[in-house]
């Protein structure tokens, strides 16, 4: 078991600031891990990070099992959180019970599902079962086609009360957390104060009990980031700066140096290996 359990993330709400960070990779969750986040969370966000589309609805749970495992090998501390893909347990609670098993026995300590009121089943059921969910309201990016693009919410009345609902309706089913994405900050002021669970935003403001980023936004790796990130480093420009170096040492001879190959000392010994070898070759032919 790891340190941090869906338990211990309840009890630090309004102690201690929750932070999380999305990570796809074995080599990204091991560094996450090391620098003492509390959630490595692999999010449907792979499929525009890490596989290049355009929104996340063609994320396959083949896709989110094989990254949960490699998220999975590298943890010891943090609680390792995997995204329920779109379509994979919306139309029926035993299909979707049976996908967020998948995810536990791919090495995730809990599951995440977008919206809230209308899966207060199957999220009733998870958590009988013995596995914490976290509900997520405000942009659900899964209702990308619907919503006609990301933007931000919680400006109407109605939309005030659906987040408002989600969020109580979660609380209520046993949820474990709740994510509040990109809605206005005093919405997010209000649901935090309003369940007795942690809310973790992201472009919700600072009113809320934690705080999740996707890793290529915060490092710099990726081009089109919505306009709440903080870019906390320019990786990406380090490693364009890094392979055009290697590029410009292979081109001009500089790469391989002395110290990265072998070579005989005995030149003498070398000529007549060779040559053995190249006779015996000929003899064959
Ligand atoms: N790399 C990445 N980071 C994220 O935070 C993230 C994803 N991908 N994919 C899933 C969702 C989508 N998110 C987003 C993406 C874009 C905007 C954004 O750019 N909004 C613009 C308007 C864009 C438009 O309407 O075309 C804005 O200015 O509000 C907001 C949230 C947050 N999530
Ligand atoms: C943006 C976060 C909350 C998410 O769901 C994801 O990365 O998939
Ligand atoms: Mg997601």
């Amino acid at each position: 078991m790891r340190e941090i359990t869906a338990r211990r993330i309840i009890e630090m709400k309004g102690k201690e600031k929750i932070a999380m960070i999305t990570a796809y990779d074995y080599p990204s969750a091991l560094i996450a891990d090391r620098a003492g986040m509390d959630i490595i969370f692999i999010g449907d966000s792979l499929g525009m990070v890490v596989y290049g589309e355009g929104n996340t609805l063609n994320v396959s749970m083949e896709q989110m099992v094989f990254h949960t495992r490699a998220v999975s090998k590298a943890v010891k501390r943090a609680l390792v959180l995997a995204d329920m893909p779109f379509a994979s347990y919306e139309i029926d609670t035993d299909e979707g019970l049976r996908n967020a098993v998948r995810l536990i026995q791919a090495g995730a300590d809990a599951v995440k599902i977008e919206g809230g009121y209308d899966h207060r089943k199957l999220v009733r059921k998870l958590v009988r079962m013995g596995i914490p969910v976290m509900g997520h309201t405000g942009l659900t990016p899964q209702r990308y086609l619907r919503f006609g693009g990301y933007r931000l919410m919680g400006e109407t009345e109605e939309e005030i009360e659906e987040i408002l609902r989600d969020a109580k309706a979660l609380e209520k089913a046993g949820a474990f957390a709740v994510v509040l994405e990109f809605t206005l900050a005093d919405v997010a002021k209000l649901v935090t104060e309003e369940i007795s669970i942690p809310t973790i935003g992201i472009g919700a403001g600072p009113w809320v009990d934690g705080q999740v980023l996707v890793w290529h936004d915060l490092l710099g790796i990726y081009e089109e980031t919505p306009p709440f990130v903080k870019k906390y480093a320019d990786i990406g420009g380090m490693m364009r700066l890094a392979i055009e170096n290697y590029r410009e040492e292979v081109k001009g001879g500089a790469f391989p140096g002395r110290e990265h190959y072998w070579e005989f000392l005995d030149k003498e010994d070398f000529r007549k290996k060779a040559a053995r070898a190249l006779e015996k070759l000929r003899e064959e032919d």
